[in-house]
């Protein structure tokens, strides 16, 4: 049996996702789609696959899956494309989202410029938990993990294009510290509110862009005294601006989403 699918892609700060409202078209193995559709030869290309739906507790619904199939508790960058499509495809007309997520509800705030979204501020919610990592031997370096639902490693350094990520990335993704494996970031504090970020994703690699992994950094540069509440995260494929609410404690991402193109694929299934 096939059926076609409609589909958009998308990327925020260049952390590119095939889109798919599943009011419309229903995806039955969204794991095995996610690893078939991100391939960049034989797929459609990107980092991974994010369903939009319905939900019973909020405006919309929001399932991210990675490159390798899995499910991730939230992503902040297709968060914010998620707004930007349901406000663009007529499914709303309101500037203040609700998503739900594995994450819990995330507030959106669409920044609209006539009849496009050209930004879109979330509030992130709290970071759940941090905890130091002094490494020692083959690591010569301290981390902080920092949790935004999705797990981060956030490790400070002087010179960030000495960091080989291709090769210390899937040892920390792996490392046995973290049964769920986690996320990893390498970032370079460029002033008291301005930082440079890479990142290499729990299951899709070398992103050019990690919204939560932003927001893990920015936390984890505030409480090791790096920053104010405040930084532009600087990352290979655009910046997003992070504040460390005082009085909610929540953190608020502000950055972009722009669509590529819209698509059709034959599921076969
Ligand atoms: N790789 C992440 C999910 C995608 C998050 C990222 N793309 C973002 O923008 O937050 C994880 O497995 O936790």
């Amino acid at each position: 049996m096939t059926t076609k699918i409609k589909f958009t892609k998308m990327h925020g700060a260049g952390n590119d996702y095939i889109y798919v409202d599943t009011s419309q078209y229903p995806i039955a193995d969204p794991a095995k789609k996610a690893i078939e559709w991100s391939k960049f030869h034989t797929g459609i290309g990107s980092d991974g696959l994010i369903l939009i739906g319905v939900s019973d507790k909020a405006d919309f619904s929001m399932r991210i899956f990675n490159a390798d199939g899995s499910e991730a508790m939230m992503c902040g960058n297709g968060s914010r494309c998620v707004g930007k499509y349901v406000y663009e495809y007529g499914l709303t007309d309101k500037t203040e989202i609700t998503l739900d997520t594995r994450s819990g509800i995330k507030i959106l705030k669409l920044h609209v410029e006539g009849k496009t979204v050209s930004a879109v501020t979330v509030d992130m919610g709290s970071p759940l938990e941090t905890e130091e990592i002094q490494w020692g031997g083959k690591y010569p370096f301290r981390s902080t993990k920092v949790s935004m639902g999705n797990p981060h490693l956030v490790t400070f350094v002087e010179d960030i294009t000495q960091i080989n990520l291709p090769e210390i990335g899937p040892e920390l993704e792996n490392h046995p510290l973290f049964p769920d494996r986690t996320n990893v970031e390498f970032a370079q504090i460029v002033s008291k509110d301005t930082i440079r970020m890479r990142v290499w994703e729990r299951g899709s690699g070398i992103t050019q862009a990690c919204g939560t992994g932003a927001c893990a950094t920015a936390v984890a540069a505030f409480i090791n005294g790096l920053t104010g509440r405040k930084s532009d995260v600087i990352m290979d494929g655009g910046t997003v601006t992070i504040e460390w609410d005082e009085i909610s404690g929540h953190i608020l991402m502000t950055g972009p989403a722009t669509k590529v193109f819209d698509g059709e694929i034959e599921d076969k299934y």
